[in-house]
Protein backbone atom coordinates (compact mmCIF):
# COMPACT_ATOMS: atom_id res chain seq x y z
CA UNK A 1 0.00 0.00 0.00
CA UNK A 2 1.26 3.44 -0.61
CA UNK A 3 2.04 4.98 2.31
CA UNK A 4 1.77 9.29 2.34
CA UNK A 5 5.23 10.56 3.72
CA UNK A 6 5.21 12.01 6.93
CA UNK A 7 4.69 15.82 6.96
CA UNK A 8 7.02 17.99 9.38
CA UNK A 9 4.89 19.82 11.18
CA UNK A 10 5.31 20.68 15.12
CA UNK A 11 2.31 18.11 16.05
CA UNK A 12 4.16 15.90 14.28
CA UNK A 13 6.07 12.55 16.02
CA UNK A 14 8.74 12.50 13.37
CA UNK A 15 10.69 14.68 15.32
CA UNK A 16 9.61 13.58 18.65
CA UNK A 17 13.04 12.67 20.80
CA UNK A 18 11.71 9.10 21.82
CA UNK A 19 11.03 8.47 17.81
CA UNK A 20 14.01 9.36 16.71
CA UNK A 21 15.53 6.33 19.06
CA UNK A 22 13.22 3.99 17.10
CA UNK A 23 13.84 2.88 13.66
CA UNK A 24 11.91 4.85 11.30
CA UNK A 25 10.53 3.55 7.78
CA UNK A 26 10.98 6.85 6.44
CA UNK A 27 14.03 8.81 5.46
CA UNK A 28 13.91 12.05 8.29
CA UNK A 29 16.11 13.38 4.99
CA UNK A 30 13.02 13.46 3.26
CA UNK A 31 10.39 14.79 6.47
CA UNK A 32 13.40 17.65 6.58
CA UNK A 33 13.11 18.54 2.91
CA UNK A 34 10.87 21.57 2.59
CA UNK A 35 10.32 20.44 -1.60
CA UNK A 36 8.04 17.82 -0.50
CA UNK A 37 5.56 19.80 2.18
CA UNK A 38 5.82 22.27 -0.67
CA UNK A 39 4.54 19.76 -3.14
CA UNK A 40 2.07 17.95 -1.18
CA UNK A 41 0.57 21.76 -0.64
CA UNK A 42 0.65 23.08 -3.79
CA UNK A 43 -0.81 19.60 -5.37
CA UNK A 44 -3.60 20.16 -2.66
CA UNK A 45 -4.15 23.41 -3.57
CA UNK A 46 -4.16 23.53 -7.45
CA UNK A 47 -6.39 20.19 -6.96
CA UNK A 48 -4.98 19.91 -10.70
CA UNK A 49 -3.03 16.53 -11.12
CA UNK A 50 -3.79 13.62 -9.64
CA UNK A 51 -2.02 10.42 -8.24
CA UNK A 52 -2.51 7.21 -8.76
CA UNK A 53 -2.03 5.06 -6.05
CA UNK A 54 -2.02 1.93 -7.29
CA UNK A 55 0.22 2.90 -10.34
CA UNK A 56 2.43 4.14 -7.70
CA UNK A 57 2.26 0.56 -6.16
CA UNK A 58 2.80 -1.27 -8.89
CA UNK A 59 5.65 0.93 -10.03
CA UNK A 60 6.97 0.30 -6.90
CA UNK A 61 6.85 -3.66 -6.95
CA UNK A 62 8.74 -3.50 -10.54
CA UNK A 63 11.52 -1.49 -9.54
CA UNK A 64 11.88 -3.61 -6.63
CA UNK A 65 12.05 -6.87 -8.83
CA UNK A 66 14.55 -4.95 -10.95
CA UNK A 67 16.44 -3.65 -8.54
CA UNK A 68 15.92 -5.96 -5.51
CA UNK A 69 15.52 -9.34 -5.72
CA UNK A 70 18.71 -10.41 -7.40
CA UNK A 71 16.87 -13.24 -9.33
CA UNK A 72 19.77 -13.89 -12.55
CA UNK A 73 22.05 -14.28 -9.04
CA UNK A 74 22.64 -18.27 -9.07
CA UNK A 75 23.65 -18.30 -5.76
CA UNK A 76 20.00 -16.60 -4.86
CA UNK A 77 17.79 -18.56 -6.96
CA UNK A 78 19.16 -21.85 -6.45
CA UNK A 79 18.56 -21.19 -2.29
CA UNK A 80 14.60 -22.29 -1.34
CA UNK A 81 15.28 -20.12 1.92
CA UNK A 82 16.56 -17.17 0.40
CA UNK A 83 14.20 -17.47 -2.96
CA UNK A 84 11.31 -19.67 -2.34
CA UNK A 85 9.22 -20.80 -5.10
CA UNK A 86 6.12 -18.31 -4.71
CA UNK A 87 8.61 -15.65 -4.77
CA UNK A 88 9.98 -17.05 -7.98
CA UNK A 89 6.00 -17.62 -9.09
CA UNK A 90 5.25 -14.08 -8.01
CA UNK A 91 8.22 -12.54 -10.32
CA UNK A 92 7.12 -14.41 -13.25
CA UNK A 93 3.71 -13.76 -12.80
CA UNK A 94 1.52 -13.49 -15.72
CA UNK A 95 1.40 -9.47 -17.35
CA UNK A 96 -1.89 -7.62 -16.38
CA UNK A 97 -3.06 -7.94 -19.61
CA UNK A 98 -2.26 -11.20 -20.28
CA UNK A 99 -5.13 -14.04 -20.94
CA UNK A 100 -2.32 -16.94 -19.64
CA UNK A 101 -0.04 -17.99 -16.70
CA UNK A 102 3.55 -19.03 -17.35
CA UNK A 103 3.20 -22.79 -18.55
CA UNK A 104 5.43 -25.50 -16.97
CA UNK A 105 6.54 -23.23 -13.86
CA UNK A 106 7.34 -26.08 -12.05
CA UNK A 107 9.54 -27.67 -14.89
CA UNK A 108 11.07 -24.02 -14.68
CA UNK A 109 11.55 -23.97 -10.74
CA UNK A 110 13.25 -27.52 -11.16
CA UNK A 111 15.47 -26.50 -14.00
CA UNK A 112 16.24 -23.33 -11.86
CA UNK A 113 17.28 -24.73 -8.74
CA UNK A 114 19.60 -27.60 -10.87
CA UNK A 115 21.33 -24.76 -12.89
CA UNK A 116 21.79 -22.87 -10.13
CA UNK A 117 22.75 -25.74 -7.26
CA UNK A 118 25.57 -26.82 -10.06
CA UNK A 119 26.97 -23.05 -10.76
CA UNK A 120 27.22 -22.59 -6.89
CA UNK A 121 29.08 -26.05 -6.22
CA UNK A 122 31.18 -26.53 -9.38
CA UNK A 123 31.59 -23.32 -11.21
CA UNK A 124 31.89 -20.70 -8.44
CA UNK A 125 28.24 -19.79 -8.71
CA UNK A 126 28.42 -17.95 -12.12
CA UNK A 127 27.83 -18.55 -15.65
CA UNK A 128 31.36 -16.61 -15.89
CA UNK A 129 33.19 -19.33 -13.31
CA UNK A 130 31.64 -21.96 -15.73
CA UNK A 131 32.90 -19.96 -18.83
CA UNK A 132 36.40 -20.17 -17.09
CA UNK A 133 36.39 -23.22 -16.17
CA UNK A 134 35.51 -24.54 -19.92
CA UNK A 135 39.00 -22.47 -21.09
CA UNK A 136 41.09 -24.17 -18.00
CA UNK A 137 39.51 -27.73 -19.12
CA UNK A 138 40.80 -26.85 -23.01
CA UNK A 139 43.48 -24.97 -22.00
CA UNK A 140 41.79 -22.09 -24.16
CA UNK A 141 41.62 -24.22 -27.35
CA UNK A 142 38.12 -25.02 -27.12
CA UNK A 143 35.60 -24.21 -30.27
CA UNK A 144 32.18 -23.15 -30.02
CA UNK A 145 31.05 -27.20 -30.06
CA UNK A 146 33.25 -28.27 -27.31
CA UNK A 147 31.58 -25.26 -25.07
CA UNK A 148 27.70 -26.84 -26.37
CA UNK A 149 29.39 -30.81 -24.85
CA UNK A 150 30.42 -28.86 -21.84
CA UNK A 151 27.07 -27.47 -21.05
CA UNK A 152 25.34 -30.81 -22.10
CA UNK A 153 27.74 -32.73 -19.86
CA UNK A 154 27.36 -30.45 -16.94
CA UNK A 155 23.49 -29.58 -16.67
CA UNK A 156 20.78 -32.33 -17.13
CA UNK A 157 18.44 -29.68 -18.28
CA UNK A 158 20.50 -28.73 -21.04
CA UNK A 159 20.23 -32.85 -22.38
CA UNK A 160 17.89 -32.25 -25.18
CA UNK A 161 18.58 -35.75 -26.74
CA UNK A 162 16.02 -38.87 -26.96
CA UNK A 163 16.00 -42.04 -27.70
CA UNK A 164 13.92 -42.14 -31.14
CA UNK A 165 13.39 -45.57 -32.93
CA UNK A 166 15.94 -47.47 -30.87
CA UNK A 167 18.45 -44.71 -31.47
CA UNK A 168 19.92 -42.04 -29.40
CA UNK A 169 19.15 -38.76 -31.24
CA UNK A 170 20.14 -34.93 -30.22
CA UNK A 171 18.64 -31.66 -30.75
CA UNK A 172 20.50 -29.52 -28.76
CA UNK A 173 18.21 -26.27 -28.97
CA UNK A 174 19.16 -24.24 -25.75
CA UNK A 175 22.48 -25.86 -25.37
CA UNK A 176 23.84 -24.63 -28.88
CA UNK A 177 21.61 -21.03 -28.31
CA UNK A 178 23.50 -20.86 -25.36
CA UNK A 179 26.69 -20.85 -26.59
CA UNK A 180 26.21 -18.76 -30.28
CA UNK A 181 24.49 -15.86 -27.71
CA UNK A 182 27.94 -16.02 -26.47
CA UNK A 183 29.76 -15.84 -28.90
CA UNK A 184 27.94 -13.01 -30.72
CA UNK A 185 28.21 -11.37 -27.44
CA UNK A 186 31.10 -11.18 -27.06
CA UNK A 187 32.23 -11.02 -30.73
CA UNK A 188 35.31 -9.07 -31.06
CA UNK A 189 35.26 -5.59 -32.83
CA UNK A 190 38.36 -6.06 -35.05
CA UNK A 191 39.08 -9.47 -37.24
CA UNK A 192 42.16 -9.26 -36.11
CA UNK A 193 41.49 -9.83 -32.44
CA UNK A 194 40.78 -13.20 -30.93
CA UNK A 195 37.47 -14.25 -29.66
CA UNK A 196 38.09 -13.73 -25.90
CA UNK A 197 36.18 -16.97 -25.12
CA UNK A 198 37.92 -19.09 -28.14
CA UNK A 199 40.92 -17.46 -28.31
CA UNK A 200 42.42 -20.94 -29.73
CA UNK A 201 44.38 -21.30 -33.32
CA UNK A 202 41.09 -22.80 -34.49
CA UNK A 203 38.82 -19.69 -33.09
CA UNK A 204 35.05 -20.51 -32.39
CA UNK A 205 34.56 -22.67 -35.41
CA UNK A 206 30.92 -21.38 -34.94
CA UNK A 207 29.76 -23.24 -37.95
CA UNK A 208 30.58 -26.77 -36.23
CA UNK A 209 26.48 -25.54 -35.04
CA UNK A 210 23.59 -26.18 -35.98
CA UNK A 211 20.86 -24.31 -36.35
CA UNK A 212 18.23 -24.49 -33.06
CA UNK A 213 15.52 -26.63 -33.76
CA UNK A 214 12.47 -24.94 -32.49
CA UNK A 215 9.27 -23.49 -33.66
CA UNK A 216 9.49 -20.41 -35.60
CA UNK A 217 12.48 -21.18 -38.31
CA UNK A 218 10.23 -24.54 -39.27
CA UNK A 219 7.34 -22.05 -40.01
CA UNK A 220 9.56 -19.85 -42.11
CA UNK A 221 11.22 -22.60 -43.96
CA UNK A 222 7.91 -24.03 -45.20
CA UNK A 223 6.56 -19.98 -46.40
CA UNK A 224 10.10 -20.13 -48.42
CA UNK A 225 8.71 -23.06 -49.69
CA UNK A 226 12.22 -25.03 -48.29
CA UNK A 227 10.13 -27.27 -46.07
CA UNK A 228 7.22 -29.26 -47.65
CA UNK A 229 4.47 -30.24 -45.31
CA UNK A 230 1.92 -33.16 -45.66
CA UNK A 231 -2.07 -31.86 -45.96
CA UNK A 232 -2.31 -33.41 -42.67
CA UNK A 233 0.14 -31.65 -41.02
CA UNK A 234 -1.13 -28.15 -42.48
CA UNK A 235 -4.86 -28.87 -41.29
CA UNK A 236 -3.52 -29.87 -37.72
CA UNK A 237 -1.06 -26.82 -37.54
CA UNK A 238 -3.99 -24.53 -38.81
CA UNK A 239 -5.99 -25.76 -35.87
CA UNK A 240 -3.66 -25.25 -33.68
CA UNK A 241 -3.48 -28.78 -32.28
CA UNK A 242 -0.86 -29.71 -29.48
CA UNK A 243 1.90 -31.67 -30.47
CA UNK A 244 3.63 -33.87 -27.61
CA UNK A 245 7.56 -33.39 -27.07
CA UNK A 246 9.02 -36.60 -29.39
CA UNK A 247 5.67 -37.30 -31.23
CA UNK A 248 6.41 -38.28 -35.31
CA UNK A 249 5.52 -34.58 -36.57
CA UNK A 250 7.31 -32.60 -33.80
CA UNK A 251 10.92 -34.67 -34.20
CA UNK A 252 10.44 -34.47 -38.04
CA UNK A 253 9.67 -30.85 -38.35
CA UNK A 254 12.88 -30.14 -35.79
CA UNK A 255 15.11 -32.41 -37.85
CA UNK A 256 13.72 -31.12 -41.21
CA UNK A 257 15.01 -27.47 -39.84
CA UNK A 258 18.33 -29.09 -39.11
CA UNK A 259 18.75 -30.44 -42.18
CA UNK A 260 17.28 -27.81 -44.31
CA UNK A 261 19.32 -25.27 -43.61
CA UNK A 262 22.71 -27.57 -43.59
CA UNK A 263 21.35 -27.30 -47.13
CA UNK A 264 21.08 -23.38 -47.10
CA UNK A 265 24.31 -23.49 -45.75
CA UNK A 266 26.02 -26.08 -48.34
CA UNK A 267 24.41 -24.15 -51.42
CA UNK A 268 25.82 -20.92 -49.84
CA UNK A 269 29.15 -22.10 -49.89
CA UNK A 270 29.22 -23.12 -53.21
CA UNK A 271 27.80 -19.50 -54.61
CA UNK A 272 30.22 -17.49 -52.35
CA UNK A 273 33.28 -20.15 -53.26
CA UNK A 274 33.73 -21.89 -50.10
CA UNK A 275 33.52 -18.70 -48.14
CA UNK A 276 33.07 -20.11 -44.39
CA UNK A 277 28.86 -19.46 -43.53
CA UNK A 278 27.46 -20.54 -40.64
CA UNK A 279 24.21 -22.16 -39.82
CA UNK A 280 24.08 -20.05 -36.63
CA UNK A 281 24.01 -17.17 -38.77
CA UNK A 282 20.91 -18.61 -41.42
CA UNK A 283 18.93 -19.33 -38.17
CA UNK A 284 19.85 -15.78 -36.89
CA UNK A 285 18.59 -14.26 -39.79
CA UNK A 286 15.45 -16.99 -40.47
CA UNK A 287 14.41 -16.21 -37.05
CA UNK A 288 14.40 -12.06 -37.44
CA UNK A 289 12.90 -12.19 -40.77
CA UNK A 290 10.20 -14.63 -39.38
CA UNK A 291 9.69 -11.77 -36.24
CA UNK A 292 9.35 -9.04 -38.81
CA UNK A 293 6.76 -10.64 -41.30
CA UNK A 294 4.62 -11.54 -38.15
CA UNK A 295 4.29 -7.56 -37.49
CA UNK A 296 4.24 -7.03 -41.29
CA UNK A 297 7.61 -5.08 -40.60
CA UNK A 298 9.27 -7.26 -43.98
CA UNK A 299 8.12 -9.71 -47.00
CA UNK A 300 9.36 -11.38 -49.39
CA UNK A 301 9.14 -10.84 -53.03
CA UNK A 302 10.49 -12.39 -56.31
CA UNK A 303 10.36 -16.26 -54.57
CA UNK A 304 7.59 -18.66 -54.73
CA UNK A 305 6.55 -18.54 -51.10
CA UNK A 306 3.61 -20.46 -49.49
CA UNK A 307 0.71 -19.10 -47.12
CA UNK A 308 2.24 -18.92 -43.17
CA UNK A 309 0.92 -21.33 -41.35
CA UNK A 310 1.09 -20.99 -37.58
CA UNK A 311 4.18 -22.65 -35.65
CA UNK A 312 3.53 -25.53 -34.25
CA UNK A 313 2.34 -26.00 -30.58
CA UNK A 314 4.73 -28.20 -28.08
CA UNK A 315 4.79 -27.60 -24.59
CA UNK A 316 8.43 -28.70 -23.81
CA UNK A 317 10.94 -27.67 -22.05
CA UNK A 318 14.06 -28.29 -24.60
CA UNK A 319 12.70 -24.83 -26.61
N1 LIG B 1 15.90 -20.51 -33.41
C1 LIG B 1 15.98 -19.36 -32.76
N2 LIG B 1 15.25 -19.19 -31.64
C2 LIG B 1 15.37 -18.01 -31.00
C3 LIG B 1 16.20 -16.97 -31.44
C4 LIG B 1 16.07 -15.91 -30.53
C5 LIG B 1 16.69 -14.54 -30.52
N3 LIG B 1 17.99 -14.53 -31.01
C6 LIG B 1 18.55 -13.24 -31.18
C7 LIG B 1 19.97 -13.35 -31.39
C8 LIG B 1 20.34 -12.93 -32.64
C9 LIG B 1 19.18 -12.63 -33.44
O1 LIG B 1 19.36 -11.44 -34.10
C10 LIG B 1 18.02 -12.61 -32.45
O2 LIG B 1 17.63 -11.29 -32.14
C11 LIG B 1 15.17 -16.34 -29.56
N4 LIG B 1 14.78 -17.59 -29.87
C12 LIG B 1 13.83 -18.40 -29.13
O3 LIG B 1 12.56 -17.86 -29.26
C13 LIG B 1 11.82 -18.06 -28.06
C14 LIG B 1 11.29 -16.73 -27.58
O4 LIG B 1 12.33 -15.83 -27.48
P1 LIG B 1 12.13 -14.33 -26.99
O5 LIG B 1 11.17 -13.71 -27.94
O6 LIG B 1 13.52 -13.73 -27.03
O7 LIG B 1 11.58 -14.45 -25.60
C15 LIG B 1 12.77 -18.75 -27.08
O8 LIG B 1 12.57 -20.14 -27.17
C16 LIG B 1 14.12 -18.38 -27.65
O9 LIG B 1 15.12 -19.31 -27.34
C17 LIG B 1 16.96 -17.16 -32.62
O10 LIG B 1 17.72 -16.30 -33.08
N5 LIG B 1 16.80 -18.36 -33.24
Amino acid sequence: MFTKIPVATSSSPVFDEKHLEEPFPHSPAHVANPVISSAEFVLEQTNFIKINHDAVQNAAEYVTLEEGIPITDPKFYSSETQCPDSLIAHVFRAAPESAEILPLLNERLAIMREVGAILCSDFGGSYLGFLEAFQRKYENQGTALDLVRFVTDSFPSFRDERLFNGRQVFFWKRPQILVAETWAAFYPESPDTPHPIFPGPSGPRISGLTMFADYRVPQILHHLCILTYPASLIRKLRKGRRFEPGSREEMSLRAASIIAVEHVRNEMITIASNREVSSVLIDFYLWDLAKKLEVGEDHIDGIQTNDIVPAHRTRSIWY
